[in-house]
């Protein structure tokens, strides 16, 4: 592999916005972007925990997205590590679940937060421990609430006046009363404006989420809760946002649930061997693109359970046990998407200039979140190096839409041909989460990839698969 001069800036062969210089060494691999065990094999080609992906589109075909299972469980043990229990950390089920995920968080000793009915029956057919997991929602329905409290979930987190008034209803029927009670959190938005895209930040008042903190309305939660006895309230629940790297936000949160803790404890002090749990919500970011730098989750937890801490003693509470839910700081960086080449176009733009579309063979059905949120992600050549200077170019996929844009901007080299690897980086949380069929395309399959070896997670959706719906 050698180095090579920089290629065309933006502006000048290649049009608008590129996010990135041209790397010096496009065949690099930025060790923050790509999973703990990725490098380069025989050939320059891309290894996966030391699995060549020539192999991997060899054997399952491409498009195919990879799940480095060591990666995970490591950022699992960060996590556990940084917050002094695994079972304090909540994995965000959103983010990515399986069978074999849930196998992994199980090992590990995680929690698991899930947000649907869909992941919770997935968690207890898993077999996941039904006390480690917390069901969200903002509009949950009746046979999902009968559900978490049939299985005896850990807690519920409340999010609606409403929901309080149908769960009181539930403590009858499900037969639970004061010697059994159903364990609930609320949800409060704490009023902090989390500096990520608009559609993922969900604490500021103007939202679907929570019970108001400043309008008063946590406040009236409590006292609904606490007058119904087959109701328990073990705990306070914030979530800023996702895709953060300001930890201030996450500090401003920590302090104005504290405060809530106290005024809580002070209106209902028989609350105060009950109420002592403090979930501080996912959100830290990741790194996409080479110039992301989001903090490490230890120095984040330090920060958070120093403020904690600092704030009950002020308050004069107990402190509270401090829990967490990240979802694509655990999944995110592990998964890799390896995609084959198709058309390549050089379109002419205004004022002489040219853009490169390399098609591939997946889309916005496999990543949809570079047309909803703009998301910026890194590619390379993956089924061999090349020394061929770096050309600036958008990775497009194979949908019916203008907007079908994997990558928007990226270098690749010159030399990229019709049936080369391409590998996007840090596609391993709300990629498959949030697949589709759009177009009928089936969704990739998700294959786990750990020392050396492969194992398929997930199969790939067929067409009959896609017909199974249809009354014919
Ligand atoms: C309530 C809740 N918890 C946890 C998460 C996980 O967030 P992230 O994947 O950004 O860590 C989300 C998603 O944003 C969420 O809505
Ligand atoms: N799905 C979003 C994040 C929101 C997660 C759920 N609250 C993403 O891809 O970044």
């Amino acid at each position: 592999m050698r180095a090579h001069p920089a290629g065309p800036r933006s502006g000048e062969l290649h049009a608008d916005r590129p996010t990135e210089q041209a790397p010096a060494d496009p065949n690099r691999l930025d060790q923050h972007v790509w999973p703990r065990n990725a490098d380069r094999g025989p050939g320059g080609a891309l290894r996966l925990a030391g699995v060549d992906v020539r192999d991997l589109a060899g054997d399952y075909g491409t498009p195919l997205m990879t799940m480095d299972e060591a990666d995970f469980r490591s950022r699992c043990r960060d996590f556990a590590n940084a917050y002094g229990s695994a079972e304090a950390v909540h994995y965000a089920g959103k983010a990515f679940l399986s069978s074999e995920v849930l196998r992994w968080l199980t090992e590990e000793g995680l929690s698991l937060d899930v947000c649907s009915g869909g992941e919770l029956n997935l968690a207890l057919r898993a077999g996941f421990p039904a006390g480690r997991i917390t069901l969200h929602g903002s509009n949950k329905s009746d046979a999902e609430l009968a559900l978490a409290v049939e299985a005896r979930i850990g807690a519920i987190v409340v999010d609606s006046f409403d929901e309080i008034a149908r769960l009181a209803g539930l403590v009858e029927s499900a037969d639970r009363g004061e010697d059994d009670p159903i364990p609930l959190m609320i949800r409060v938005t704490v009023g902090v404006e989390a500096h990520t895209h608009e559609f993922i930040a969900t604490a500021h008042e103007d939202q679907k989420f929570g019970f108001s903190l400043a309008g008063g309305a946590a406040a009236e939660a409590v006292r609904r809760i606490v007058v119904c006895r087959g109701l328990r309230l073990i705990g306070l629940h914030s979530h800023i946002g996702s895709q953060i790297f300001d930890p201030s936000g996450f500090e401003v949160s920590a302090h104005r649930l504290v405060g809530l803790l106290a005024a809580i404890q002070q209106e209902h002090p028989e609350l105060a061997d009950t109420l002592t749990e403090l979930d501080l919500g996912g959100g830290l970011g990741i790194a996409y693109v080479g110039s992301d730098d989001p903090p490490a989750p230890d120095a984040m937890a330090k920060s958070l359970l120093d403020i904690v801490s600092r704030e009950c003693q002020f308050a004069g509470v107990a402190t509270p046990h401090v829990v967490v839910e990240p979802g694509r700081a655990i999944a995110g960086p592990g998964g890799v998407t390896v995609y084959q080449v198709g058309t390549i176009k050089d379109v002419a733009l205004d004022g002489g200039l040219v853009r490169r579309y390399v098609s591939v063979d997946g889309g916005m059905s496999d990543n949809i979140r570079t047309a909803l949120y703009d998301a910026d992600y890194t590619a390379v050549l993956a089924s061999r190096d090349s020394d061929a200077a770096p050309v600036l170019c958008r990775i497009v996929g194979k949908h019916c839409e203008a907007g079908d844009v994997v990558v928007r901007d990226c270098y690749l080299p010159a030399d990229l041909v019709v049936g080369d690897l391409l590998a996007v980086a840090a596609t391993g949380a709300y990629c498959y989460a949030m697949s589709s069929n759009y177009n009928r395309v089936p969704r990739p399959p998700v294959v786990t990839v750990a020392a050396g070896d492969t194992r398929l997670m997930l199969r790939r959706e067929t067409d009959d698969d896609l017909m199974l719906l249809e009354k014919w």
